[in-house]
């Protein structure tokens, strides 16, 4: 979508059907969300240490290998565009989601509201980070909770190309139901495109009612190369 700016880009998705696609898998496919020069200009920004509020080492901390680091307010131009327009597209299932798991949690119409909620909780620090892997490095399953408060989808864009800048790191999700072995799910993605997941849990509808599946995602281990994501999480984070 070169020529196009983010909101053009959401405006052309056909949200009905990623919401279905959400349903009835826990995440959901954006093809192209950003063009192949967006995508270098993002990754351009990673040592430009000026934009970032920490910077995370993920060996330090047993998540992995391979850094990341989360922006500082104000995010750069695209990607705020992206995180307050993706939000209300996204409302309508979080709300569905919450009312079938049984939670009484509903969200705001807009992203400065449901901002509004977290900072009020003391979550007031910009969660959208960029994640930088090299040859051998991974990052292990995990789930992004920040705080009491939490909107149950996030997004992550692949801003590499894979067969060309990096081999391996494949972007994978597991689902544990209740009482049962956890399933994996590996996503191909492209340079450009974005996965829509679900942060914590979901509903599924099982012939005794609807139960709740527990998500984690993580990327695999890097054969070679280098390897860039740019992850949008609409919940803030406690300081
Ligand atoms: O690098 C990836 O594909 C996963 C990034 C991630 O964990 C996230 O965006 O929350
Ligand atoms: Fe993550």
């Amino acid at each position: 979508m070169t020529d196009h700016t983010p909101a053009d880009a959401l405006q052309a998705i056909d949200w009905p059907a990623i919401h279905a696609t959400l349903d009835a898998h826990g995440y959901a496919v954006l093809p192209r969300l950003l063009s192949t020069q967006a995508c270098g200009e993002l990754v351009a920004l990673y040592p430009r240490r000026g934009y970032f509020r920490s910077r995370v080492v993920m060996g330090r901390h047993g998540f992995g290998q391979g850094e990341y680091q989360y922006f500082g307010y104000p995010l750069p131009a695209p990607i705020g565009a992206l995180r307050t327009g993706l939000y209300p597209r996204l409302v309508p299932l979080a709300n569905q989601w919450n009312e079938a798991m049984g939670i009484d949690v509903r969200y705001p119409s807009t992203h400065a509201d449901f901002l509004a909620r977290c900072r009020e909780a003391g979550q007031s620090r910009p969660t959208p980070l960029l994640l930088r892997y090299e040859a051998g490095d991974y990052n292990c399953l995990h789930q992004d909770l920040y705080g009491e408060h939490v909107f149950p989808l996030q997004l992550a864009v692949l801003l590499s190309a894979p067969g060309v800048d990096f081999a391996g790191g494949e972007f994978v999700l597991t689902e544990q139901r209740p009482r049962m072995q956890s399933r994996a799910e590996v996503v191909p993605l492209a340079q450009g495109d974005a996965v829509i997941f679900a942060v914590h849990h979901r509903p599924v509808q099982g012939t005794r009612g609807c139960y709740r599946v527990n998500l984690r995602h993580g990327v695999s281990r890097l054969r070679s190369g280098s390897r860039y994501t740019l992850g949008i999480i609409f919940h803030d984070a406690a300081a």
